[in-house]
């Protein structure tokens, strides 16, 4: 099977000279240049680093392949080169220019954004194997995730044995300017083909691209955090930001903010407020006083009991006593095995859109998680008893509505993609997704904008055949009833995946239910 390729290096000298906090990316073939909104360093910067914290994951691979380093320069590349190899060619001044400024911006965002938690989580800013800047998240149970910038796309979540929940599909191509394949890719403002669910849903445009354009877009890292120590875990939470320009206006001529938040966690949810992240404008509006109140009253409701109220990290870790300390880690400590114990590390991905233009618009939007799988034949969802489903299983072109009447459905040897309304929400209870493999399965919420969820597994529609094998691709989103957003409106979706870890002893229970005797 051939295997995707590495997707994250930590930058070489992040103690390096100051950048200058933009970055130019590259620009997309047949395109206008353009920007990304501009990069500002948080107003609350992280404390001193601090020594290596025991039972941090390791990073992920560094990229093997020396001259597909951005960070290389031409001479440290003839230093390298064994005497009968051919010279590489040198790349472009225009090429150079652009990886200088990658790097340039890498190292800023290291510098300011980088946290390593005393929990022993914390996050990193790297270079991703299409040269753009990628933010690995790792949390102190093991688990880790790398965001590659171009898209704002998850690439990897590696459990502590290094194997990745998430497939990159190994023909993704990775020029920083196509999307990424595989992964979590963004959906907005159309979902699949624009003559599928989407036309069915009435937003189908033939000038937007299949999935539509974030996926596409350059995204800046705006901010990064962790959960205060009143959480059980450090929760490290990265924050993107990406919107239209002159590019996505020739295509889609509507005027938005995106904003993506992605944390690892193993807290249920997380409240903003606990989060030491720079504060953001969103769109145009300011919170009230009224709206920051309600939403100060309702965190107070909402804050877990235990931990005895201690204040947030920052704060902590001000002028405190020894003894004081001490207690506070036993604390952590206790905190951690008991938040392992009590929840299952969790992927959380928050989508928000902004209608910054003076039209209203409608769009649908989504994640799509690819996972790698282990058979296909025993792939499948679990948790879809009762759901209207639009099927394209058959014609990708024609969705048909009928009614799902079993709860689960399995992948196989044939081409899937439909939407199920109204599944995987708060009201009508989680989505399981059991990918085959008998060491995992997937617990899927979608909360907030996200009611619906897309299965796709392509089939023989793939290059390679053989690919399809791999992986199954899941959405949550909102795509059979689009979204129609008023001027300086906003809304978002939320979608959490719960990894739930299978004891060996389950299968084997399953496995001989053929045996039991009543
Ligand atoms: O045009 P392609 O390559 O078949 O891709 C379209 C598909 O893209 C997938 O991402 C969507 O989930 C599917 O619903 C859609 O059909």
């Amino acid at each position: 099977m051939p295997k995707a390729p590495p997707e994250w290096q930590p930058p070489t000298d992040p103690s390096g000279p100051s950048a200058p906090p933009e970055f130019t990316p590259p620009r997309d073939p047949g395109t206008a240049p353009r920007t990304v909104p501009e990069f500002e360093p948080p107003e609350q910067v992280p404390p001193g680093k601090g020594a290596p914290t025991p039972g941090r994951p390791a990073r992920p691979e560094e990229i093997p392949d020396p001259e597909r380093d951005p960070l290389r320069t031409p001479e440290r590349r003839r230093e390298t080169r064994e005497p009968d190899e051919e010279p590489a060619e040198e790349p472009e001044p225009e090429e150079q220019d652009a990886m200088a400024a990658v790097v340039a911006y890498v190292e800023h965002c290291q510098e300011v954004l980088s946290i390593e938690d005393e929990r022993g989580g914390g996050i990193e800013v790297g270079i991703g194997q299409n040269s753009c800047p990628a933010a690995l998240l790792y949390h102190p149970m093991g688990y880790s995730a790398v965001v590659n910038m171009h898209g704002a796309n998850v690439v990897s979540w590696k459990r502590p044995d290094g194997s990745d929940i998430l497939h990159l599909r190994p023909d993704t191509p990775m020029d920083g300017a196509s999307p990424i394949l595989g992964g979590v890719p963004l959906i907005f403002p159309q979902y699949g083909r624009a003559s599928g669910i989407a036309a069915y849903a009435g937003v189908g445009s033939s000038s937007v691209p299949t999935n539509g354009l974030l996926n596409r877009m350059h995204w800046s890292l705006i901010g990064t955090g962790v959960t205060g120590l009143d959480a059980p875990d450090p929760a490290p939470t990265a924050v993107f930001a990406t919107e239209s320009d002159e590019s996505t206006y020739a295509i889609w001529p509507f005027h938005f903010q995106a904003f993506y938040t992605v944390s690892l966690m193993c807290t249920d949810e997380i409240l903003p407020d606990n989060l030491n992240l720079k504060p953001i404008t969103r769109g145009k509006r300011e919170p009230t006083e009224e709206e920051l109140a309600a939403a100060a009253a309702a965190q107070a409701a909402a804050a877990p009991k235990r931990g005895r109220g201690r204040p947030n990290k920052w704060k902590a870790l001000g002028d405190k006593g020894n003894a004081e300390e001490e207690e506070e880690e036993e604390d952590a400590d206790e905190d951690i095995e008991e938040a392992e114990e009590a929840w299952p590390v969790q992927l959380r991905c928050v989508l928000e859109i902004v209608n910054t233009g003076d039209e209203p618009f409608t769009f649908e939007a989504a994640v799509q998680s690819h996972v790698g799988i282990g058979q296909m034949a025993s792939a499948e969802a679990q948790g879809l008893a009762g759901k209207m489903v639009l099927d394209c299983d058959s014609n990708p072109d024609k969705p048909w509505l009928h009614m799902s009447t079993d709860d689960s459905t399995t992948f196989g040897e044939r081409r899937m993609d439909r939407v199920y309304i109204d599944a995987g929400n708060e009201k009508s209870g989680s989505v399981m997704i059991y990918p085959g493999n008998h060491r995992y399965h997937l617990e899927l919420i979608h909360r907030e904008g996200f009611r619906d969820l897309g299965l796709w597994n392509p089939h023989h529609d793939l290059p390679d055949p053989s690919m399809f094998n791999d992986f199954i691709a899941f959405s949550s989103g909102e795509i059979a009833r689009p979204v129609r957003l008023e001027p300086e409106e906003s809304w978002s979706g939320e979608m959490v995946l719960r990894l739930h870890e299978e004891k060996p002893d389950e299968h084997v229970q399953w496995e001989n239910m053929g045996d039991w005797e009543s």
